[in-house]
């Protein structure tokens, strides 16, 4: 079934990390049926066959651009701010899009353009919001360590407010906001101990996890911002996990915001933002997250309740379906009973698997059979594969025993629902070049971030 003729070729004009190609331009050995399938997630459509990005073609983007290639869709990430934006406009919610999730600065222009504020986690993040032109007076900082550098950053800046992980941390903000002469605007993170049900590495807001603090510490600390004149208690700060495909922990983490702001208020404080997070879902899968509208519907009533303004930091349901990993048949292999595809994205480009056993979608840019409505099913016509990357460890792989089509070297494979967590936690392991980022818009596509090069591996090296 699988072209096991591992030739060491490349289709014409591919440009590949792995220089030079051996030999090149062998002839397509299949002919790719008709096929008008709709990727169920998102703007990633096959037409006559064939995967486009809106209206640009995948395989006329890795003729220019070579593999593995990241691929956005300007429209899929700005209607999912604006699904969430729409959602909760009740309120005028003030998004800060949590930079984490992708910190391209094209992406962030784009963001800022269309209104979003930002979620930061270190004087990096708050550089690079700075740098897409953010107004910071609306950027909130989390993080459970953030340095006196980063913390007089902050406040040079003006920013919203710190989300406050801890003693130590507030006396540091005291102690440099004393130094400035400044007010510092602050929310605690409360650690609510809500049970999101998320994988055990992405889970925040439980007893147990370094973040945030219990009730008891959020009021002894509320009580000391309260008898400190550099500080300003704004707000409270939950994020519980991430993704968190249902809406009742936000109902049960909006109901103790609603307590908890209610109580400052009774102590003198006046504190009138309820901030709630990140974590909203993802469909990975098909349809496994909620819409924006269902957790609209159960943080809404508490945030009218309690008269606040609410904040919220969504990252990865806003960029996660608005970019693919596209990458390149190297080889296949059958060995021990099973067939690998190894192909030239690893989790050097997208760690997730190997760090979460996540799942992504995967499947052929010019596939033999049409794209199933189910990537985790047997599907006729394919077998399992198992999809791995070069690199030498065993955790390198984007998917386990998936039904896919045949393929052979030189096959263009696509990795679905990158946009979130790919490039932000990618890294230059086993020395390989990370891929271009190109954004697609229409029917035109420009590079947002270009190729490495093997001098980009050593530029800082060499002191
Ligand atoms: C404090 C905080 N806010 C926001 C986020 C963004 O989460 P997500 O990308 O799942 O929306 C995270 C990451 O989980 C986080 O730790
Ligand atoms: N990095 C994780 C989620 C953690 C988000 C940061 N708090 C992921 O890839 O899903």
């Amino acid at each position: 079934m699988v072209g096991l003729s591992a030739c060491l070729c490349y289709p014409p004009g591919v440009v590949s990390r792995h220089q030079p190609p051996a030999r090149l331009l062998a002839p397509a050995e299949f002919s790719v049926p008709k096929t008008d399938s709709l990727h169920p997630m998102n703007q990633f459509e096959y037409r006559d066959g064939e995967l486009y990005c809106e209206n640009v073609r995948i395989a006329d983007l890795v003729k220019q651009h070579g593999t593995p290639l990241w691929v956005y869709s300007q429209s899929k990430l700005l209607q999912e701010y604006q699904a969430i934006r729409d959602a909760f406009a009740a309120v005028k919610p003030v998004i800060c899009y949590s930079v984490k999730a992708n910190s391209n600065l094209s992406l962030l222009k784009l963001l800022n353009e269309a209104g979003s504020s930002f979620d930061v986690v270190s004087g990096g993040e708050l550089f690079r919001v700075k740098e897409a032109g953010a107004d910071t007076t609306r950027v909130v900082f989390a993080g459970v360590g953030k340095t006196n550098a980063e913390i007089e950053q902050a406040l040079l800046n003006n920013i919203l407010m710190f989300n406050v992980e801890s003693e130590a941390e507030l006396e540091s903000i005291a102690r440099v906001a004393a130094k400035l002469k400044r007010v510092a605007p602050l929310a605690l993170r409360l650690n609510p101990d809500i049970d999101a049900k998320t994988h055990a590495k992405t889970t925040t807001g439980k007893k147990g996890n370094k973040f945030g603090m219990d009730i008891e510490k959020h009021n002894a600390l509320a009580a000391k911002v309260l008898a400190d004149p550099n500080l300003e208690l704004r707000g409270i700060h939950m994020h519980l996990g991430s993704p968190i495909n249902t809406t009742d922990p936000y109902e049960q983490a909006a109901k103790k915001a609603l307590d908890v702001v209610t109580e400052l208020r009774r102590q003198g404080h006046q504190t009138n933002w309820i901030n709630l997070g990140g974590g909203f879902g993802l469909n990975y899968r098909g349809t496994e997250a909620p819409p924006a509208s269902a957790y609209a519907d159960v943080i809404i009533p508490y945030i009218q309740k309690a008269e606040c303004r609410l904040a919220l930091e969504p990252g990865r349901s806003i960029v996660g379906n608005a970019a693919v990993l596209i990458s390149q048949v190297i080889y296949t292999k059958r060995e021990g009973g099973k067939l690998f595809i190894i192909q030239d994205a690893a989790m050097n480009d997208l760690v997730r698997p190997a760090m979460y056993d996540s799942f992504h979608s995967i499947w052929p840019v010019a596939p033999s059979v049409p794209v199933p409505k189910d990537f985790e099913a047997e599907v006729p016509g394919c077998e399992p594969a198992d999809v791995v990357g070069p690199i030498c460890e065993s955790g390198d792989y984007l998917a386990k025993q998936r039904w896919l089509p045949a393929v052979k070297t030189g096959d263009l494979m696509c990795t679905y629902s990158a946009g979130a967590y790919g490039t932000a936690m990618s890294s230059n392991y086993n020395s390989r070049p990370r891929g271009a980022e190109i954004l697609v818009n229409g029917s035109t596509s420009r590079i947002i971030r270009r190729r490495e090069t093997y001098e980009d591996l050593i530029a800082a090296e060499k002191v």
